[in-house]
């Protein structure tokens, strides 16, 4: 799926408006039966509602949802936060609409804001996609911080009022902080930022029918992996394929103390499919390999403790680098070697990355397209520390495209960036998976993807939703709470 800009919304409404020959009123209808029926689904008409609208056409769909609501048999009030003597066309022609048979309350002064009990639910329908300059006082700044003060439920539609959309909000914004929110047709750039949670909430996107090939035309650099992006880059196994079919991959991992690291990449590679795998280990990883992950083989290095030299490079179709490596000089020289002498598809991460991290040179050796797995603290480490999430991302598209490589930024919403600076945010994974040992896992699963032959885009891409696939079904078998990284293995599978 696409992620547009606020721009690039407003043109794929008017084209679809102009294409379908609908009126822009009959298209606001439709985003409000959309948001109906999302609100019909998880609550009956029992239900009171408070809308709490602006004066464009945000405010116009809240409306629209009011009067639908209402003749559905919900209570509602309906609010307008008089900011502006200006108002957009079809927000006048809703409420012309909804007088008929409902008053519609008027918000001047903060006086005017009614009480918001815990039982009621509190749409906002302030601000959306137009939003064009931060809020900071007036009016609209009292109506947001009575919704954030209320202890009832919070939806809001499209986006929280006050939110940027593709854009950093400043820490002083007044901003909406919704339970939900209810998004038209895509999900906003703005909901993949961390620094954004607040005031995003629980997420759903409704489809409100805009044209599919205005999407199609439309540039991007952003989108979004979701079930249908992911079971395009999925492969069936062929009846007469054999283990020679899927791929050798070799794992070097683990060192004295951190062999977990070593079995968990191990296994998920083993889990994902891969049709032989090696462990290259310290001596002191042999027993505990063979004994915990017979289906693997493993090579083991000169010392004892940490790895110091790289088996032959010949036999394998893709290399996976750094789970409880640790970071021993000799270890260093090692991946020095090993970025000016493998040409087979790698990914690098955990101890791999903080040794590029300190001696930048092996970054510049790194083949074209491997994959680097950081999460923020180990990006920082690479890149530099940045002002917001933006920012970051900014940098992180900088880093891919001027090193060649597919950069896996991990986190709720990982992005899997490109070496042509597109970047896919995943869709899949919980808060359950911030434990020790789920990156490993992850680093399993792309090693096993490059070995059967998966271009690093893809395996990228596949890999990082497969991963918070299994996470989600592990989470929904116990609780986040009690999830640790092998569970995540356990559950693995396509
Ligand atoms: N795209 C779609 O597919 C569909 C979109 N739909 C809906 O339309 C929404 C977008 O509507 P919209 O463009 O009218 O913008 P919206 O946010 O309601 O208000 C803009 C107004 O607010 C004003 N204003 C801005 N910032 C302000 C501030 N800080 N403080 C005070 N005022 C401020 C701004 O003033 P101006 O910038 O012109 O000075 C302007 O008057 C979208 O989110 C979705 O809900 C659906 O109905 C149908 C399908
Ligand atoms: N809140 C979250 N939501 C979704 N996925 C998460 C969340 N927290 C962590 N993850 C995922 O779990 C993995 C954690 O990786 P990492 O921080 O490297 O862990 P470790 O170093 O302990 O193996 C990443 O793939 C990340 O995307
Ligand atoms: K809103």
């Amino acid at each position: 799926m696409k992620i547009l800009n606020a721009a690039q919304i407003r043109a794929l409404d008017a084209y679809t408006i102009q294409n379908e020959g609908i009126s822009s009123f009959q298209l606001m209808e439709r985003a409000a039966r959309a948001l109906i029926r999302w609100i019909c689904e998880r609550y009956d008409n029992r239900q009171k509602f408070i809308v709490f609208c602006g004066k464009g056409n945000n405010g116009g769909d809240g409306l629209a949802i009011a009067r639908i609501l209402s003749q559905k048999g919900y209570s509602v009030e309906v609010f307008v936060v008089e900011y502006s003597e200006t108002a957009s066309v079809d927000f006048q022609k809703n409420r012309t609409l909804l007088e008929e048979f409902l008053s519609v309350k008027v918000i001047k002064q903060k006086e005017d804001i009614p009480p918001l009990p815990t039982q009621v639910l509190l749409l906002d329908a302030l601000l959306g996609t137009g939003l064009s300059r931060p809020i900071s006082a007036g009016i609209l700044a009292e109506a947001i911080k009575a919704l954030n003060t209320s202890p009832a439920q919070v939806i809001s539609v499209d986006i929280a009022s006050g939110l940027y959309c593709d854009a950093p909000n400043e820490p002083t914004d007044l901003i909406v902080r919704p339970d939900h929110t209810v998004s038209f047709q895509m999900p906003k750039l703005a909901f993949m930022m961390p620094q954004n949670a607040p005031f995003v909430g629980d997420w759903q996107v409704v489809d409100i029918g805009l044209s599919p090939e205005f999407i199609q035309k439309e540039p991007t650099q952003y989108y979004f992996t979701d079930a249908t992006a992911a079971q395009l880059l999925n492969r069936h196994r062929q009846k007469f394929s054999h283990k020679g079919t899927f791929g050798h991959a070799l794992m070097l991992a683990g060192s004295y103390g951190k062999m977990g690291a070593a079995i968990l990449a191990g296994k998920a590679c083993l889990r994902s499919g891969v049709g032989l795998l090696t462990v290259h280990t310290p001596r002191c990883g042999y027993e505990i390999m063979q004994i915990t992950l017979p289906e693997a083989m493993t090579s083991v290095d000169l010392h004892e403790q940490c790895m110091t030299t790289l088996p032959a490079l010949e036999p394998y179709s893709s290399l996976g680098v750094g789970p409880g490596l640790g970071k021993d000089p000799q270890t260093v020289r090692a991946l020095e070697t090993l970025s000016r002498q493998s040409a087979i598809p790698m990914v690098w991460d955990a101890d791999a990355l903080n040794i590029l991290s300190e001696y930048p040179d092996l970054l510049k050796n790194l083949p074209e397209k491997t994959i680097l797995t950081p999460h923020p603290k180990e990006f920082q480490r690479l890149a530099g520390a940045s002002k917001n999430d933006f920012e970051r991302l900014a940098l992180a598209r900088d880093f891919a495209q001027s090193h060649q490589l597919v950069l896996c930024l991990k986190g709720a919403h990982s992005a899997v960036i490109l070496p042509d600076g597109m970047v896919h945010f995943n869709a899949t994974g919980n808060a359950g998976m911030a434990t020790g040992g789920s990156g490993d896992v992850l680093t399993g699963i792309l090693t096993s993807l490059l070995a059967q032959g998966f271009l690093p885009e893809d395996a990228a891409r596949f890999g990082v939703y497969q991963h918070g696939l299994a996470g989600d079904r592990a989470a929904a078998a116990r609780c986040e709470v009690s999830m640790i990284a092998s569970d995540i293995v356990e559950y693995l599978g396509w």
